[in-house]
């Protein structure tokens, strides 16, 4: 048996109520991620397997996040599944955290993260006395609600929709039912297309309880997931305006918890209009990419 550890990349891997990541460490920004680089290794049969790829780099290091530096020592460079470069990952922003509590990069409390939307602060709560970790709760800053009608369809079905700006695009269709979106194998159609000159990540909403909701959503650039962070908060915006209960209006911050297919996120929207989000963020394996495979 050959024993001998492979001198390759060395990688994690860790989800956010099942919205999965590949972590790549690279804290001086010496690694060139391709887009089929990025691909390859979110490949689910051929490569690791996830949503997107989170590499760390010292923001010193990358011409992106070198102006945040200051304030946040690490950024979060966020690839979809298919290559594809996005603003902002809600869950991903947490599980990152998780990865540089666990490299002992940082301890529990408040760590600023550089992202392509800006800083996002998150806040490790401390492990329970037996040892489980604390949930990772991230301030997302306000949303922008862009004006106009927007239609989400799939195939015969359209469904008015809400079109917010969580750093990253989402389209929010409440429906009856989330059967109603079907397969989701493709992504839905949005119009007018003007509304998202860059594409988009849709949400398909119902109605759980009072400040209660459940989603499902077409990511851009990686298909449906299991959960999306920032999606979840755009859902939450929507749900908060269609409820009439804007704090910015009510004076009183509030509360819904929102379900994912992998789990639950609780969502809280404050009268300056930013949004904190929390959950679980969780590393589950480490390893070393074959330098083989990674350079085929
Ligand atoms: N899963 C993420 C969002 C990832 C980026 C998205 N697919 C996009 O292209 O905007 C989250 O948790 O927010």
């Amino acid at each position: 048996m050959n024993t001998r550890a492979p001198q390759g990349m060395a990688f994690l891997k860790g989800h956010g109520t099942e919205n999965d990541f590949v972590i790549v460490p690279d804290p001086d920004g010496r690694i060139e991620l391709s887009p089929a680089a990025v691909a390859r290794l979110c490949d689910r049969r051929a490569g690791i397997g996830a949503d997107g790829v989170l590499r760390v780099v010292r923001s010193a290091a990358h011409p992106e996040a070198a102006a945040m530096a200051a304030e946040a020592e690490w950024f979060m460079d966020y690839r979809n599944a298919d290559g594809s470069i996005a603003e902002m990952c809600g869950n991903g922003v947490r599980v990152f955290a998780r990865y540089l509590q666990r490299a002992g990069l940082v301890g529990e409390g408040d760590v600023p993260v550089a992202t392509r939307a800006g800083i996002r602060r998150t806040h490790i709560a401390k492990a329970s006395p037996d040892g489980t970790p604390g949930d990772i709760t991230v301030d997302m800053g306000p949303a922008a609600l862009p004006e106009g009608a927007v239609t989400v369809t799939i195939g015969e079905r359209s469904w008015p929709a809400r079109n917010v700006n969580m750093g990253n695009p989402h389209a929010v269709a409440f429906v009856d039912d989330l059967a109603q979106a079907g397969a989701l194998l493709d992504a839905p159609g949005v119009s007018p297309a003007a509304a998202y000159p860059d594409g988009t990540n849709v949400e398909f909403v119902v109605d759980r309880g009072p400040r209660h909701v459940a989603l499902r959503v077409h990511e851009r650039g990686s298909g449906e997931t299991r959960s999306c962070g920032t999606g979840a908060c755009a859902v939450m915006v929507a749900a908060v305006r269609r409820d009439g209960a804007d704090p910015a209006v009510t004076g009183r911050p509030v509360t819904y918890t929102v379900d994912v297919p992998g789990g639950r996120l609780v969502i809280t929207e404050r009268t300056d209009g930013s949004i904190e989000m929390g959950g679980p963020a969780v590393i589950v394996a480490e390893g070393v990419i074959d330098p083989e495979w990674l350079r085929a």
